[in-house]
C-alpha cells in the first residue's frame, strides 16, 4: 500500500520552477530516499508534503486521503513528522523537557507555562521511553545546547518519534557529522526505525548512506524526477551517475 502519494506537483518561486510535475509514491514500511544535487527541489517537496508550502498544481495523498494544502498541524495529526533541526529552538531546555513538549504539542494539549513539564505524567513517560530508544536516557537532565551534534540529531529523531508518526521525514539527517558519526547514525536509524515500523522518506547527500539505508530511491534533478528504483537500479543508471552520483562527491 502507498502511504504517501505525490502526484504531478508543480511549485515555482517568482517564476523559477523548483518542482515541475513531480510524482512520488512511498510504500508503507519502506525507507525511501530522495536524492539530487543542490537546488534539485528536495526541500521544496518536503515543504509541500508537510503543508509548509501549497503547490501551484498537483496533489498530495496520505493513506489515500487528499491532504494538498492542508496546514502543517493537520498533516502532523495524521501521522506525518519531520525531524529537521527540531531541537534547536529548545536549546535552553533540558533534553527530557524538549521531548515532553514535543509530545504535548503533538497531542494538541495546551500547557500552562507555570506548571512544570514534569507534571504532565503521560507525556513524560512517553518521552522517557523514546529517549531510551534513541540511547539518550542518560542525558535527560542535560541542556539541549550541551549536546554534541550527533546526540542533537538523535534528539531531533526522538522529538519526531514521540508523536508516533506513520511517516517520518528526515532532511539530511547526516549533515555536519564526521564519517564515523555518519556510520553510527546510519546504523542507529536502520535499526531503530525498522523496529518501530516507521516509514521513512529522507534526503541525503551521503551516497553510501543512501545506498545502505534505502529500499527505494527517487532522484530529483532540476525539479523533475530523473529516475526511481531500487538502490541497484539507481546505481546502474548511467543517466543518474552523470547527473548526480558521479558528479557531486
Ligand atoms: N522560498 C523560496 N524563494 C525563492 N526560491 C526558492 C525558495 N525555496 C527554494 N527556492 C529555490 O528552489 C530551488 C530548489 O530548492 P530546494 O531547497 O528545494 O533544493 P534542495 O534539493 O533541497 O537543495 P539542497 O540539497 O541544497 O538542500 C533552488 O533553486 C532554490 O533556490
Amino acid at each position: 500500500m502507498d502511504l504517501l502519494a505525490v502526484e504531478g506537483v508543480y511549485k515555482s518561486f517568482q517564476g523559477f520552477m523548483a518542482l515541475s510535475g513531480v510524482s512520488l509514491r512511498v510504500e508503507a514500511g519502506s525507507f525511501h530516499a530522495l536524492v539530487g544535487p543542490n537546488g534539485a527541489g528536495k526541500t521544496t517537496l518536503f515543504n509541500v508534503i508537510t503543508g509548509r508550502l501549497a503547490p501551484d498544481r498537483g496533489r498530495v495523498r496520505f493513506r489515500g486521503q487528499e491532504i494538498t494544502g492542508w496546514p502543517t498541524h493537520r498533516v502532523a495529526r495524521l501521522g506525518v513528522a519531520i525531524s529537521f533541526q527540531r531541537a534547536q529552538p529548545f536549546a535552553s531546555m533540558e533534553v527530557l523537557e524538549a521531548v515532553v513538549l514535543a509530545r504535548l504539542g503533538y497531542g494538541g494539549a495546551t500547557w500552562n507555562l507555570v506548571r512544570p513539564l514534569w507534571a504532565y505524567g503521560g507525556a513524560r513517560a512517553k518521552a522517557e521511553a523514546v529517549l531510551a530508544k534513541v540511547g539518550l536516557e542518560g542525558y535527560a537532565r542535560r541542556r539541549v545546547s550541551e549536546l554534541p551534534l550527533g546526540d542533537l540529531k538523535r534528539l531531533d529523531v526522538a522529538m519526531a518519534l514521540v508523536a508516533e508518526p506513520r511517516l517520518l521525514l528526515l532532511d539530511e539527517p547526516l549533515a555536519g557529522l564526521s564519517r564515523a558519526e555518519r556510520r553510527r547514525m546510519v546504523e542507529f536509524m536502520g535499526e531503530l526505525l525498522r523496529r518501530e515500523g516507521v516509514t521513512l522518506l529522507f534526503t541525503e547527500h551521503d551516497t553510501d548512506a543512501v545506498l545502505t539505508l534505502a529500499d527505494r530511491i527517487t532522484v530529483l534533478h532540476q525539479g523533475r524526477v530523473l529516475a526511481e528504483g531500487t538502490p541497484e537500479e539507481i546505481r546502474a543508471s548511467k543517466e543518474v551517475r552523470a547527473a548526480f552520483l558521479g558528479g557531486e562527491r
